[in-house]
Parts: C-alpha cells; sequence; structure tokens
C-alpha cells in the first residue's frame, strides 16, 4: 500500500475560492474586508509569509496593508500602533507577524488586539472560547488542517488523534478543534518518553514539534493518516517537514509534503478569517 497525498495547494486553491465568492457578497452590500498585517524587523522568512498574505489578499479581492515598523521599535509603539488599527472601521482583520524581536512581549501585543479583529485567533478570548464554545476565531495552522481533513473525508468521529506539540499557535489549538470533531486526543511533545508507543496507537498524527525526521515508519500504524506541520531546513537548505516522508509513505494511509500540504491552509484560513469578521461587522450592524 501507498498513502495517498493530501494536496494542500489544491484544498487551499479550493477554499480560496469560495472566499472570494464571499468578498464579492461583501462588496455589493458595500463593505470591502480589509487585513492589517504588521512585520517588525528583518527576519527573512517572516518578509515571505508576509508577501504571500498580501499577494493572496489581492487574488481574491480584498483590502490589505503592511505595516513594516524598525527592529527596534518598542512594546509600546507596536501597541500605539495596534489601537490605530482597532479603531479603523476598515480593517476587519488585525495579524503581527511572529516571531517579534526580544524587547517585545509576544502576550503583551497579542493583548492588545481587538478580539473581534484577532483573525489570528491568538487573543485569550478567542482561545477561551475555542475551549468552552461560542464564536472565536481559530488559529489559521490547525483551522486549516481540520478544513483539509474533511475535504479529504477523513472520519475524525471516536478516531485517536495523537497531536505530537504544545505550542499556543498550533499544538494546543490543534487538540482543542480535533476534540470538537469528538477525536479522542493525546498531546505528546519533545519530552514525552517513548514517543513511538503513543503515535503507534493513533489513526491520524499531527507533526508539530519543529524536529526533522522525528516521525519514521516505526512510529505508525498501518493506515494511519499522518499531517505533518513542521517548517524545518535540511543539510542542503531545503524545506522539510518533522516526518520522514519517503520513508513513512508505503505505510500511511494518507500523508501531507512539505512544502505543499499544511503551509498553503495557513493563508488560506487567514483570508477566511478576515471575511468572517467583515461578514459579522453586517451581523452587528442589523442587531444595533
Ligand atoms: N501572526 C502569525 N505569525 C506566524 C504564523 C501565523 O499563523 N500567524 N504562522 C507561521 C508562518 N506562516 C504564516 O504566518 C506561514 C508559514 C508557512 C506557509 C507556507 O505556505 N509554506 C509553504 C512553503 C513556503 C516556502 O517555500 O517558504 C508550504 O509549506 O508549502 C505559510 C504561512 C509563523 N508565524
Amino acid at each position: 500500500m501507498t498513502a495517498s497525498i493530501i494536496d494542500g495547494k489544491k484544498i487551499a486553491q479550493h477554499i480560496q475560492s469560495t472566499t472570494a465568492e464571499r468578498v464579492s457578497q461583501l462588496k455589493e452590500k458595500g463593505i470591502t474586508p480589509g487585513l492589517a498585517v504588521i512585520l517588525v524587523g528583518n527576519n527573512q522568512a517572516s518578509r515571505t509569509y508576509v508577501s504571500m498574505k498580501r499577494k493572496a489578499c489581492e487574488k481574491i479581492g480584498m483590502h490589505s496593508v503592511l505595516i513594516e515598523l524598525a527592529d527596534d521599535t518598542t512594546e509600546e509603539g507596536l501597541i500605539n500602533k495596534v489601537n490605530e488599527l482597532n479603531e479603523d472601521n476598515t480593517i476587519h482583520g488585525i495579524l503581527v507577524q511572529l516571531p517579534l524581536p526580544s524587547q517585545i512581549d509576544e502576550i503583551n501585543i497579542i493583548e492588545s488586539i481587538d478580539p473581534n479583529k484577532d483573525v489570528d485567533g491568538f487573543h485569550p478570548i478567542n482561545v477561551g472560547r475555542l475551549m468552552t464554545g461560542g464564536e472565536a476565531f481559530y488559529p489559521c495552522t490547525p483551522y486549516g488542517i481540520i478544513e483539509m481533513l474533511k475535504y479529504e473525508q477523513v472520519e475524525l468521529r471516536g478516531k485517536h488523534a495523537v497531536v505530537v506539540g504544545r505550542s499556543n499557535i498550533v499544538g494546543k489549538p490543534m487538540g482543542q478543534l480535533l476534540l470538537k470533531e469528538d477525536a479522542t486526543v493525546t498531546y505528546c511533545h519533545s519530552r514525552t518518553a517513548d514517543l513511538a508507543y503513543h503515535t503507534k496507537q493513533a489513526d491520524i498524527i499531527i507533526a508539530a514539534v519543529g524536529i526533522r525526521n522525528l516521525i519514521t515508519a516505526d512510529h505508525i500504524k498501518d493506515g494511519a493518516v499522518i499531517i505533518d506541520v513542521g517548517m524545518n531546513r535540511d543539510d542542503e537548505g531545503k524545506l522539510c517537514g518533522d516526518v520522514d516522508y519517503q520513508n513513512c509513505l508505503p505505510k500511511a494511509g494518507a500523508i501531507t509534503p512539505v512544502p505543499g500540504g499544511v503551509g498553503p491552509m495557513t493563508i488560506t484560513m487567514l483570508l477566511a478569517n478576515t471575511a468572517e469578521s467583515a461578514e459579522r461587522t453586517l451581523t452587528r450592524k442589523t442587531q444595533s
């Protein structure tokens, strides 16, 4: 058996065309969804991701603003900028590209964003609502993974999902989203003893720990669905995931490649969240 390869680019395109429809319907009602992205400093990877976000907005007719701030920007300076955007009615989504320079506390910045514009889903209000239910923005990468699994008609109800990784951006919210789909969830991480013991029991593995080739064929059971969130570099500087792809391919039921798997879904769900935020302003208007 060889795994079926889950094509993130194809699924991303499908969802983006639905989002483009939502954007044109909003425009007919006089609202152009707007996303503001703040980039602090000169991290080259962040610069690439920000530019990908702007291009994606442009492609589906969304308004986007890029605010570039110097590497030595203070926390107060950045919060002032976020506050301006919180008050700007043309902006429905605010995103501060991570990581931030060391003089700035990430938590303080995330908490300064209006939760109604927090299209990254990182604000404690949105994190809390994800756990307790209610209207929330979900973090884009795990949200994209759920949409990917649904598109591929992977049954989640009653299945055992093992999440390897416990970051606030991916691992923790991933487990919550899987629980919402009635999966049974186990969290593992870089300090888990006998990782293979846990992952071998999984119907679905989400690898999001940032260690190249951590998951091999010896870590998986026959037919398991393997989702690779890793963004590592190999010895030649080529992008690679947390999963030994070639090694797992013959044993897995389905697998995502890196690049071209989960990555494209992150930006796609950011667009979907921004459209959602603009749609919510319409509901709020009709309610008041
Ligand atoms: N505020 C945020 N910061 C960061 C987030 C985030 O969701 N919000 N996530 C990551 C970076 N990221 C988006 O910001 C991101 C990473 C990767 C991709 C992607 O499409 N990857 C491609 C490969 C691209 C390449 O060749 O370099 C793929 O996997 O196919 C999109 C977005 C950290 N910061």
